[in-house]
């Protein structure tokens, strides 16, 4: 094993799992991945994958259940290093995930500056909280949240750190239809506001066509299939080039009758 660092690029070549302890954020890509491969035992889940995602680019990634997707994202979050490859991210980055993760013993606008340095900050906790829509929910405990009002704190918890970078794991997935889309048209208007750089999990085709400007699809480990999405915002899906995108990314998702997916 050989690992050195060149200017603020980890460089690790490795043939056994490795901890990368530094990931500096590079100017110029929001996310650099290279050769990256994880396995859990004999099992290779990610496959010598390379993925970038440019500053301010909002890429969702679609794939079937456990082909790596949930993987990807925690190596990207730094929630494991187990890895062989070269990983870059940038340092101010958040996450959340289908489960909004609040801790019960505290009122809203704390879990919302949980981990952040000094003091907790009420203020910034209340702007966030407003920024999500539920500035009225600062001072209660999370257990009398409705399920699309933890979602949103849970939001407002990763806004707050002012990613460069935010990770998304199905964060509508448990959310009833109506929420889900108001969930949706707020994470894209606070995508365009902060400018910050989102990789969405989802297995939501169509959220995948509205939000993103690139889709990739993760088959056993690998990028099987990537789609640009040039449709102008907000998104309309009765459009006839959405209809046709959505069907060319279910075809490849190998789930529309009578096809099997071309990877
Ligand atoms: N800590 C672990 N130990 C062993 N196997 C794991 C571990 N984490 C994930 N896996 C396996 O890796 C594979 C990929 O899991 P992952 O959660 O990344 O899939 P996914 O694409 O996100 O699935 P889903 O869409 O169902 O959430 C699965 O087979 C899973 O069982």
């Amino acid at each position: 094993m050989a690992a050195s660092v060149q200017r603020n690029l980890t460089v690790v070549e490795t043939d056994a799992p490795v901890r990368v302890s530094e990931r500096p954020k590079v100017a110029g890509q929001a996310v650099r991945v290279r050769g990256l491969t994880r396995r859990f035992g004999e099992r290779e889940v990610l496959k010598n994958l390379d993925v970038d995602i440019a500053p301010g680019e909002f890429v969702a990634l679609l794939g079937a259940s456990g082909c790596g997707k949930s993987t990807l994202l925690r190596i990207l979050a730094d929630l494991d290093r187990e890895i062989i490859g070269e990983v870059e991210v940038p340092v101010r980055r958040a996450v959340a995930f289908q489960a909004p993760r609040l801790m019960p013993w505290k009122k809203v606008w704390r879990n919302v500056v949980l981990g952040l340095p000094g003091r907790p900050d009420r203020a910034r906790a209340l702007a966030a909280l407003e920024e999500v829509g539920i500035g009225q929910r600062a001072d209660v405990w999370p257990k009398v949240l409705s399920g699309g009002e933890a979602q949103r704190t849970s939001l407002a918890r990763a806004l707050v750190r002012e990613p460069d970078l935010l990770l998304l794991d199905e964060p509508f997935a448990a959310l009833d239809a109506l929420t889900r889309i108001k969930a949706q048209d707020l994470v894209g208007e606070l995508w365009q506001r902060h400018g910050c750089a989102i990789l969405l999990v989802t297995h939501d085709v169509e959220e995948a066509v509205l939000l993103a400007d690139r889709v990739l699809v993760m088959k056993d480990g690998i990028i099987a299939h990537e789609e640009r999405i040039d449709l102008p915002r907000p998104r309309d899906v009765a459009d006839p080039v959405f209809a046709r995108t959505r069907g060319s990314l279910l075809d490849w998702l190998g789930v529309r009758h009578g096809t099997h997916g071309n990877a």
